[in-house]
Formats: structure tokens, sequence, C-alpha cells
């Protein structure tokens, strides 16, 4: 019999799963889109908000219906689960869930006849997950910075200063407002290992890489950081308690937290051998849908944008995070995340489809058109200014400000900024679809210069850029992301199934369970992996002059991310960019 392996992806909108050969070809993919299935909890784009404190969440019982639909989407197209041998999953990151004192009993005791839901609403102590969009912890991110010194200490322990939507800021606010639930909580899950709590049938390990998105754990020294925890836990008497409720984390990524419940193996036909493997935040498992060498780059453009990439080098700072890898120790996931991605774009395209009157007005064809034909950086001689902007219809948090859009031209000898305004000569409405590509991809290189090394007798750049998610199709994102970044081998998008992070997540469940004594994972990978089938070069990366003419543009880049931050700077998590 053939081995399967699945896994899952529980993200802020959708809950997809993928089932995966030996081979590491596809078989089957389902998803179940929050909005579309569950629109009856009251939920927009996945979560639910309270606006006049910031807060933004998602209701735990959601998860668990999504968790029996998705299962039954696969099913209904024909998934065979009794060939799977190992599944593991992936959780949008640094989302919490409290569980309440009858958790374990409930978990342990699933009747396969009836649903998760009908059975676990007792199982959590709050009904709700914070979601990595909520903005409500200003003042515990100002302790948490405070407590080992400033934002840079913080971000030397733990690879992160402070961030609203981190764990650690995110428990010390739930246990100032909910001082009662968070005594009556016996466990704290992420979202990643809550998922696996539901496939283990107890509560699980939180995963070594996804712990870094709390501000609690001690990269370095590979523990919880005592001083954090005490500040999280309201002082050191709280200490004991917060690390049971957080529980030990497994230094190995591919460790099999046990087989799996009953329930699936009677509801599901699952084998009763199945073995669960560590589950990981959704950005570490993106990173292992395909071989990531270092100096190569992955660049996940959906709702948001994150830039990742897999560094021996730990080199905390205050601008960006450093995690554990998710599966090789002594390698760390560096990653830049951005609020405003696709829907900053999808702004531009509309305006631009709007002024002409374009028939389809999600058509992405003018925006292409007038990104690839418009010059670089809107430059048309040497002499001319150049075009540089930030466009954040959201708050954004690299740099952290408010929303805004800001547009200049650089003079690149005096290296100074003038205001430009929209559709004056200097900038008709047009200039904004190649400067909104440019002014993303400007922001990656610079916060990733210091990590990327010479390619032969290219400068340093990126090996591979790798495309992923929903704006990966389109090849005029591709070919300025190439233009900008470089890329001495190219620009690659994966070929293999709608979702990098549910792929990887699979990935990993097949190496937990097939894994060799001591083989890692890359090499597990690269054994199996078919380069033809499974990547598609799209377009050239460095591109001789045109690379250079962007590094040219940083420099006048910084200085408009100056200008946005001094005028709408956000509070702790602008100080720093301030500096
Ligand atoms: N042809 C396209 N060109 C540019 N962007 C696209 C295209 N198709 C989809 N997108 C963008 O992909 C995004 C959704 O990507 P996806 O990876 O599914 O997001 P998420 O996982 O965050 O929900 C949307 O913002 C949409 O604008
Ligand atoms: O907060 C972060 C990373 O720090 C986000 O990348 C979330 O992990 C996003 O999840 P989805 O967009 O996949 O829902």
């Amino acid at each position: 019999m053939a081995e399967q392996f699945l896994g899952f992806d529980l993200s802020t909108q959708q809950l997809k799963g993928i089932i995966v050969g030996s081979d590491l070809k596809l078989i089957h993919e389902a998803k179940v889109d929050f909005d579309a299935d569950f629109s009856r909890y009251g939920i927009e784009k996945g979560v639910l908000t309270n606006p006049a404190e910031g807060e933004v969440f998602a209701p735990v019982a959601l998860f668990l219906e999504a968790i029996d639909l998705v299962l039954q989407r696969l099913k209904d197209q024909g998934a065979d689960f009794s060939k799977v041998q190992g599944i593991s999953g992936a959780g949008m990151q640094h989302g919490t869930v409290f569980w309440s004192q009858d958790a374990e009993k409930l978990l342990g005791g699933l009747d396969g006849g009836k649903t998760l839901l009908e059975q676990l609403e007792g199982a959590f102590s709050h009904p709700f997950s914070p979601n990595w969009q909520d903005a409500s912890t200003q003042k515990q991110c100002e302790a948490f910075d405070a407590a080992l010194g400033d934002a840079r200490k913080l971000a030397e322990a733990t690879g992160s200063k402070a961030h609203h939507r981190f764990s650690g800021p995110q428990i010390l606010r739930f246990h100032n407002k909910h001082p009662d639930v968070y005594k009556a909580t016996s466990r704290i899950s992420l979202v990643s290992s809550f998922l696996a709590s539901i496939f283990l049938g107890k509560v699980a390990p939180m995963d070594i890489s996804d712990v870094c998105g709390a501000n609690l754990w001690d990269i370095e020294n590979g523990c919880w950081q005592e001083d954090l925890l005490a500040l999280a836990a309201g002082g050191s008497e709280g200490v004991q308690d917060l690390t049971s409720k957080l529980g030990d984390v497994p230094q190995d990524g591919g460790a099999s937290f046990g087989i799996i419940s009953t329930y699936f193996s009677k509801r599901y036909g699952f084998p009763s051998s199945t073995e669960i493997i560590a589950f990981t935040g959704d950005n570490p498992s993106t990173m292992l849908a395909l071989p990531l060498r270092s100096s190569d780059a992955m660049v996940s453009l959906g709702t948001s944008t994150t830039f990742l990439m897999s560094t021996s080098q730990y080199k905390p700072d205050p601008a960006y995070h450093f995690m554990n890898h998710p599966t090789t120790a002594g390698l760390y996931m560096f990653m830049l995340c951005y609020k405003n991605g696709g829907l900053a774009r999808e702004h531009i395209r509309d305006a631009i489809n709007k002024s002409t009157t374009s028939s389809d007005a999600k058509s992405w064809e003018s925006f292409n058109d007038l990104a690839t034909s418009t010059p670089v950086l809107g430059q048309d001689a040497p002499s001319d200014p150049t075009r540089l902007a930030l466009y954040f219809p959201r708050p954004e948090i690299v740099p952290s400000v408010k929303a805004g859009t800001w547009r200049f031209l650089y003079d690149t000898k005096t290296h100074t900024l003038s205001d430009a305004k929209p559709d004056d000569k200097t900038w008709p409405l047009t200039a904004d679809a190649r400067a909104i590509l440019e002014s993303q991809f400007l922001s990656l290189r610079l916060r990733s210069q210091s990590l990327v090394e010479p390619q032969g007798d290219l400068p340093a750049q990126p090996r591979r850029i790798y495309l992923v998610g929903g704006g990966a199709v389109n090849p005029a994102i591709a070919e300025l992301a190439g233009q900008v970044l470089g890329g001495s081998d190219g620009v690659y998008k994966l070929e293999i199934g709608g979702n990098a992070c549910a792929l990887g997540a699979a990935y990993k469940a097949a190496w937990g369970v097939q894994r060799r004594s001591g083989e890692g994972f890359e090499d597990f990978l690269e054994e199996r992996w078919n380069e033809e089938g499974f990547v598609q070069r799209i377009c050239e990366g460095y591109r001789k002059g045109v690379w250079e003419k962007y590094g040219d543009a940083l420099e006048g880049f910084a200085l408009v991310e100056g200008r946005a931050v001094r005028e709408k700077g956000e509070g702790v998590e602008g100080k720093e960019e301030r500096r």
C-alpha cells in the first residue's frame, strides 16, 4: 500500500488540507472558506473585531467545525484516509487558544458518532482565539520591550521586539482583562498546537519554530525566558503556573507526538497507527514546501506579504523576525511580515481600471502593462528625479505606521525628497502600478541585504526567488521581483498545489514518519524532489544595470520610510524604526 501524508493550513480565512504520496506528489486537496461556509458566526474575512479596543479574534468553535468539514470534503472527493501514515499542519502564527480544566478529559473521550463541536465546546476557558491582526496590546508591548532593557535586547533574546500580535503580550493582556478565566485555564496553545491537539486527543506541545512568535522563548538558550514569563504571569510567583500552562517544547521539529485520536479512526477511517508530527506556524511551514537553500528567498504574496529565508546566521534586529527553523537545528527562519500586500495592489489596480473604464474591474491587464512599460523608478532620463512611494491602505508592521500613502520625487544627486501629488505632471495615476511593486520589493531588499551572499561573480543577492501565494501567478509581479531583488538563478514559482503552506506541512509529516535515523529534512526532500515537475522558472532575476539602479534607490527609500514614520509612526511598534 502506497503511504500517504496529510497536511493542514489553518489560516485567517481558510482551512486547507492536502494529501501527498511518499513521492511528494499531490493526491488530494480541499478547503473550507470561513466567510463562505460559516457566515453564521458573523465573521468578516474570517474574524470578528472590537474596534474600540483594537481587538481582532476568531471563534474557536468555527475552527472545530472547519476540521470536520475539510475532512468530509477530502473524503467526498475520494480521499482514502486508511492510507494516511502521518499528519502534520500549520496554524496562523501568534494566535492563542485557552483550554479549560476539562480539556484533556473531553479530548481523550471523543465519540466518533458525534461532531467535534458537539463534544468540545466545554474544552475551552475562553471561546475566542486572538488573531494576528489584533492591535490591542500597545501597553503590554511597552512592558515587554522594557522588560529586558529595550526593544533591541528583547529581539536579541526572543528573535523579535514586542509586536501587538505576539502571544506573550496577548497572554499578558488576557491575564489582566480576564484574571479569573486565566486562572481557570489549564493549558494555552498556539493555533498550530491547538490543531495538533485535536488530532492527538490530548493537549499537544508547541513547536520549536512557532514558539518563537511569542516574545517568550529564549532562542539561543532553547528555553522559556523567565523574566518575560514573570511579566506575562503577573510576577515571579506566577512563573511555574504559566510554564505548566505553556508546556514543554520538544527540540525536534520532526518529533511524533503520538498516534491519532480514535475519533478520527472511527469517524473517517484513519489507521490507528497514524502518527501526529509536530504542527508548526504557517510561515515556517511555507518554507518546507521546497528544498530552500541558504541565499534562496521565498516571497509569499497572499493577503499579507511575507518574505522568508533560511539562514545559519542569527542576526536579530528590532526591524524583523528571527525564529528557529521548523525542521533543522542550527538554522533559523528570517521573516518580514507586511499587512499591506495583495489588498494594496488591488487598490491601485482598481483605480487604474476605473480611470481607463476597463470592461473587467478586477482585471490585472492594465496594471501589468503599466507596471512593465513604465521606466525603472519612473525615470525617463538620467537627470530626472526618481519616483518613490509607500502605499499602506491598512496600518503597516514594516515600518510600523498608521494607514497612509506617501509619494515623493527623489533627487539622486542631492539625496533629497520633494512631495509629489498624484495626478499632476510628475506623477500620473498610471505611475502607481510600477511604483507600488518597486516599493514593496525595495522594502524587502533593504531589510534582507545583510543576509545574502555574492553569487559567483555577481554581487550579494538571493540565488533564487520563489514566489508563492495568490500573487505568484502574476507575470508583472514576478518581473519586478527579479528586477529589484535580483536572483542569480532566476525567479520561480511552485507548480504543485494551490497552497505552499499546507504542502509544507504534508512534507513535514512524510519526513517525520519516513526519515532514516539522522536524516535531515533537506536531504529527505532533495531525494524525492522533481525539479521539472515541482517548480517553474518564470523569469530572469538579476539584470545588470537595473539591479544596481535599485541599489542606488535604497537610500532614498529609507528616507521615504523615515518621513512616513515621523508623520504616522505607531507608538511602541514605531519607536525602533524612528531611531
Ligand atoms: N492574477 C493575480 N495577480 C495579482 N494578484 C493576484 C492574482 N490572483 C490573486 N491575486 C491576489 O492573491 C491574494 C490572495 O492570495 P492567497 O495566497 O490566496 O491569500 P491568503 O492565503 O492570505 O488568503 C489576493 O490579495 C489577490 O489580490
Ligand atoms: O502574523 C503573521 C506572521 O508574523 C502572519 O503571516 C500570519 O501568520 C498570517 O496568517 P495568514 O495570512 O496565512 O492567515
